[in-house]
């Protein structure tokens, strides 16, 4: 568009420059043709008034004398060229004095009047031709123009001026003649700018008035004597039109023709062009901007539809992901139906058919009431309802049915799908089978109460529940009571039969001991052997608490002390139990289950398979021992151990050689009995140390002996706990200490109880063969205790078996004791190997075992252990076997 205007303002520019330059030429053109004529007519008045001149000179007879009919001839020229040139107004003759010698007009013509004269005069003194002038007549009441010109004879004489004047109405008359187009103007104009004629007439003023009246402008002025035609552009100072002024001056005379030609009407048509393409193009403009606003508006549309259209892409992408992401929270693990606002599903969800087992297709369209159970009442729904009403959600724990029956817990959650308005559309439900989360529950409650192998409660649930009883007990005038039990011999029972078999046994015991004990009593496993029982609600009194914890407790070891069948194995077990009260509920629950397991551990003592209530005696054998351990830690260093020696005897009761049993020589205690401090020094590792000790000594005095010929054939029997055998350095060790004593190897008589070859048979076997290759021998000590597997006993380089004291010294008191007595001594004899009773107490025992077979004892019959000086005396008076 700009460009367009641009275009257009050049070419109306260009049009407007040549309107301007034709309307110029064409002013100038008509102005000449004015100016031509004009000239013309006053040529013809400089002819007539030189044809008067010549004619007037001609007759005048010599002198100032006029020739009659010269005159006559001259006035009928006159008269005819008055007639031919209207505008003549008079002729006048002035001789060369000055005189007026004939005057066709008013009286005293030429120079009649000052300024008649006064140009006369100055014309006579001039050397012109001819002259004009413009003047004011006051009789004639107008401006007049005065033409002369000089007369010469024939001889060439100035004879005189004729002159002749002019009425300059003449100029208006011819010009009136001239036609004019719209805003066109002709004026004469004399070279002072005063006005001859003009047409149209002088606005305001008669046509008299306009003539002689000096014209103001300025730009004509400097113009006006200029020989060729020139133009102006000016506001016309007599009318106020503007217009483009040809001036074309009258050849010879002074005398211009202004010829104007109103801009209005010359650019008339370039204003129209101009409007008509200014219109054009505004109109184009208009339109192009009805376009561009147009375009624009439809780009604006068309981005705002671009913009809408990806808004609605947004908007619809996230619907779609929203819808995603609906459908795939809507497939969650939780059961999900909605309903609309009368409750009839409307979707459910695939968990939803998996937990209730009904497809969609079977109660979409349905009430939700098909699942119920029946488990719960009408106000339960109408609670349930109440508060989703009132608060718009409700969760809680509902039995429902599947469509297969079961009744099972799930957790579910309504919530009511509300509009702005508050209306409800739709209420959105969620199942979650609580089935499984209730196993897990239940499956870590069980792992968290209860033990895995047996199924009984667990110590922590057994603390937790006696914990309960004891501030039951302190509220209550019931009493109740703990009881630890620990099952005698099992460890023994279990590393022969191995682990899984072991573990089995357990389960047995525990549902002997479940068996046992009453409904209302907790029965609980407390880790390996050891079980307990809480009892509660016992009865007012300590002595009617007691009778009843005894009474369960009793049953319970008769239950116990019954065989127990593995397969085809026959298993005998027993235990020991020790029971406190919780009397006034004042012990903690560990202090009550410290205080059974001393009893336990008392009743232990009392020889096993019998019951113990916890006596605060049994507190203080608990610190000693304790004690023990501390001070035992040091007994080595200070020299506090003792070797004991008991003889072993044959069957002629000649002493082959001894037992080498520890003695610690406590400070404050005295002697302390193995029986008292072994188990410490096993559990606390100690053995390994005191065991090494017991060695040396052991084999310094077999090294001693051996130099003394009544006793170098004695044997030393030591004791080797199973932690001390199965030290890697064992072996070298002992070997060691042989070459550092000078004992003989094979006086030496390592005591092995059947734990040893349990856990690493093969193990042991090789550190067995290694020690027997540098000629020391091997007793199985405690035979008939443990499991007394015969497939190892031809395998293991054993020399001995020992039979165990208890069934010895109760040879007579249980006849089974006998049976495996005599069963041991036939079995050593079928392996070769020889058997020795310990524990031989009377000479009955004595005799029975030699009847039966056995060749070696020991035991209080022959000699109790003894330390070194008595047995020294002792082997003096007596008869050794070995001697020599
Ligand atoms: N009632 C009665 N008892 C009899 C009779 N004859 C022997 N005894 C006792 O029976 C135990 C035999 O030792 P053990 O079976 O190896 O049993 C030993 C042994 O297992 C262990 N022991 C003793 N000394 C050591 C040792 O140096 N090292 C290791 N590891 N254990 C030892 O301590 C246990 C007990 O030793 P002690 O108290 O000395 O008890 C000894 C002995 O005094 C008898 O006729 N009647």
């Amino acid at each position: 568009m700009l460009g367009l205007l641009v275009v257009m303002v050049w070419a109306l520019m260009e049009r407007y420059e040549r309107d301007l330059d034709e309307a110029r030429d064409k002013t100038l053109a008509h102005g000449e043709l004015v100016a031509e004529w004009a000239t013309g007519a006053f040529t013809s008045i400089d002819n007539t008034l030189s044809g008067l001149a010549n004619l007037f000179a001609l007759s005048l007879e010599g002198g100032d004398r006029i020739d009659e009919p010269l005159v006559e001839a001259f006035e009928t020229l006159v008269s005819q060229r008055q007639r031919n040139l209207p505008f003549l107004d008079a002729i006048g003759i002035i001789g060369h004095t000055g005189d007026t010698l004939y005057s066709t007009g008013s009286p005293g013509f030429p120079g009649h009047d000052a300024g008649e004269r006064a140009f006369i005069r100055d014309f006579l003194q001039s050397p012109e031709a001819a002259l004009e002038s413009v003047y004011w007549d006051p009789e004639a009441g107008d401006h007049r123009m005065l033409y002369l010109r000089r007369m010469f004879d024939a001889e060439g004489r100035f004879t005189g001026v004729a002159a002749a004047r002019l009425d300059l109405f003449f100029f208006t008359h011819a010009l009136q003649r001239i036609q004019l187009g719209a805003g066109e103007s002709i004026a004469f104009i004399d070279s002072d700018m005063r006005l001859i004629a003009r047409r149209p007439g002088v606005q305001g003023m008669s046509a008299t008035e306009a003539l002689g009246m000096t014209v103001d402008a300025p730009a004509v002025a400097e113009v006006i004597d200029e020989p060729n035609g020139h133009t102006v552009i000016l506001t016309s100072p007599l009318d106020g039109d503007r217009r483009i002024f040809g001036i074309s001056r009258l050849e010879g005379l002074p005398f211009s023709v202004i010829v104007g030609h109103s801009t209005a009407s010359v650019l008339a048509d370039w204003r129209q062009k101009v409007m008509v393409l200014t219109l054009g193009w505004l109109t184009i403009a208009v339109l192009g901007l009805f376009i561009l606003l147009h375009y624009l508006r439809l780009s604006r549309t068309e981005a705002d539809l671009h913009r809408s259209e990806e808004q609605l892409w947004e908007i619809n992408r996230s619907l779609q992901a929203e819808l995603r992401i609906a459908d795939m929270a809507f497939d969650t693990h939780l059961g999900m139906f909605i309903t609309d606002a009368q409750g009839i599903i409307q979707k459910v969800n695939r968990t939803f058919e998996s937990i209730t087992g009904y497809g969609a297709e079977e109660v979409l369209g349905r009430n939700p009431r098909l699942l119920n159970s029946g488990r719960h009442d009408a106000a339960f729904y109408r609670d349930m309802w109440t508060t989703i009403h009132s608060r718009g959600s409700w969760q809680g724990e509902v039995w429902n049915r599947r469509k297969n029956g079961d009744t099972y817990p799930q957790w579910v959650t309504i919530s009511a799908v509300r509009t702005d308005s508050g209306e409800t559309t739709h209420y959105v439900a969620t199942l979650s089978d609580m089935t499984l989360r209730r196993a897990a529950e239940q499956e870590a409650h069980r792992l968290a109460f209860y033990d895995p192998l047996t199924g009984l409660p667990n110590r922590r649930m057994m603390l937790d529940r006696a914990d309960q009883a004891i501030h039951k007990a302190r509220h209550s005038e019931h009493q109740g009571a703990l009881m630890f039990i620990d099952l005698d011999g099992f460890k023994h029972i279990n590393d022969s039969l191995g682990h899984q078999q072991g573990d089995e046994l357990l389960q047995r015991v525990a549902e002997r001991v479940a068996e046992a004990s009453r409904e209302s009593d907790l029965v609980a496993r407390l880790g390996g052997d050891e079980f307990a029982v809480l009892l509660e609600d016992l009865g007012g009194s300590i002595d009617e608490a007691s009778k009843v914890a005894e009474r369960v407790a009793s049953k319970l070891l008769g239950s116990l002390a019954e065989p127990f069948r593995l397969g085809v194995d026959r298993y005998q077990l027993s235990g020991s139990i020790g029971i406190t009260l919780l009397d006034d509920g004042s012990q903690s629950v560990e202090d009550c289950l410290q205080q059974a397991e001393m009893a336990m551990y008392q009743a232990k003592q009392a020889g096993r398979n019998t019951l113990r209530f916890f006596d605060p005696v049994m507190q203080a054998v608990a610190v000693r021992r304790a004690m023990l351990e501390s001070d035992l830690r040091q007994a080595v260093s200070r020299d506090q151990l003792r070797l004991f020696y008991q003889p072993q005897v044959d069957e002629r009761e000649r002493i082959t050689g001894v037992e080498a049993l520890l003695r610690w020589e406590h400070p404050d205690y005295g002697m302390v009995p193995p029986g008292d401090f072994i188990a410490v020094a096993e559990e606390s590792y100690l053995i390994v140390t005191i065991g090494a000790w017991v060695l040396e000594t052991a084999c310094r005095q077999l090294a001693r002996w051996s130099s003394e010929p009544d006793k170098a054939g004695l044997t030393m029997a030591v004791n080797i706990s199973p932690h001390q055998f199965q030290q890697p350095d064992f072996v070298a060790d002992l070997e060691a200490i042989l070459d550092r004593t000078g004992a003989r190897p094979q006086r030496l008589k390592l005591e092995l109880t059947e734990s040893v070859f349990m856990e690493e048979p093969d193990v042991a076997k090789a550190t067995m063969n290694r020690l027997r290759a540098m000629g020391i021998r091997f007793s199985l000590d405690d035979f008939g205790t443990g499991y007394s597997s015969l497939s190892y006993l031809n395998r293991l380089p054993l020399d001995q078996l020992k039979i165990d004291q208890s069934f010895v010294r109760t040879l007579f008191k249980d006849p089974a004791n006998r049976v495996i007595s005599a069963s041991i001594i036939s079995l050593g004899s079928n392996l070769g190997l020889e058997v020795i009773a310990e524990g031989v107490e009377t000479q009955a025992h004595c005799d029975w075992l030699a009847e039966h077979g056995c060749t070696a004892y020991q035991g209080y019959l022959f000699a109790r252990p003894l330390p070194l000086e008595a047995l020294t005396a002792l082997l003096e008076r007596s008869t050794c076997a070995a001697g020599h």
